[in-house]
């Protein structure tokens, strides 16, 4: 279980979130929602702690790593997918995957799932990563995540800027991630038909604050209208 209790975060003088609660049981999806500068980047990046300050509990399985640098967090099972994938071009794809192990204390190895779920990946490994497209790049930062061997995945809008025929193949590769692998998967999505797919449960954030949360079932359309219409 990942768990967030009370969690201030800022740039600078600048408080991006107040005072935000929020639970991910072992194994489930949750989906963090809102419209576009709401602080949804900033409550991944919270979590690793990648902002200029923070304060509050962050809680994985029982430990409260809210003290730990990044690399601590990242060893204690919390991998990144961020936005914009953030692969390095010049990189073979074998040396983007095996860059996520270096988060983790074990052997640098590509992960068993990689060749199940990304073939395209393991017949290309010696190709850069600059040349893949949009969704291939985002298989990618998929397969460096897992390279860690995490407990939970943090996902930051993973469709995005993809094209629309791949959007649903990385959508189900996501679900079956949780459901083959036990991930705990955090979520952020402006693709609310695809949250509802995935995910057991939603955190609504507005301004820095959670608006509303709770089982993605009982998300009613007037709460989507009134948290993320434009
Ligand atoms: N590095 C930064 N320095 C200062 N302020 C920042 C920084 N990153 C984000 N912010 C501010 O924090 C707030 C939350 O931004 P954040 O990127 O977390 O929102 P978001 O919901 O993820 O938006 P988007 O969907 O556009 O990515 C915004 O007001 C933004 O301007």
């Amino acid at each position: 279980m990942l768990s967030l209790k009370n969690l201030d975060s800022f740039y600078g003088r600048s408080q991006a979130l107040h005072d935000v609660s929020l639970a991910a049981p072992t194994g489930t999806i949750l989906a963090v929602l809102g419209r576009n500068g709401v602080g949804k980047t900033t409550l991944l990046r919270s979590i690793l702690g990648l902002t200029d300050r923070q304060s509050g509990d962050v809680v994985l399985d029982g430990e409260n790593i809210s003290s730990d640098a990044t690399f601590r967090r990242a060893r204690a099972g919390i991998a990144y997918v961020p936005q914009g994938r953030m692969i390095i071009p010049d990189f073979t794809i074998r040396e983007n995957i095996l860059m996520g192990g270096f988060a983790a204390n074990g052997p640098r190895a590509i992960p068993e799932i990689v060749p199940k779920i990304f073939p395209y990946l393991m017949e290309n490994l010696d190709r850069p990563g600059g040349v893949l497209s949009g969704g291939q790049q985002q298989q990618l930062a998929i397969a460096r995540a897992l390279a860690s061997g995490p407990k939970v995945l943090l996902m930051d809008e993973p469709t995005e800027g993809i094209q629309p025929n791949i959007v649903e193949q990385i959508e189900d590769i996501i679900i079956r991630l949780n459901a083959e692998l036990g991930l705990t998967i955090l979520l952020v999505e402006q693709n609310v038909k695809f949250a509802r797919r995935a995910a057991q449960n939603f955190t609504m954030l507005e301004n820095g604050r959670v608006v509303a949360d709770g089982a993605i079932a009982d998300l009613t359309e007037e709460t989507v209208t009134k948290h993320m219409a434009i």
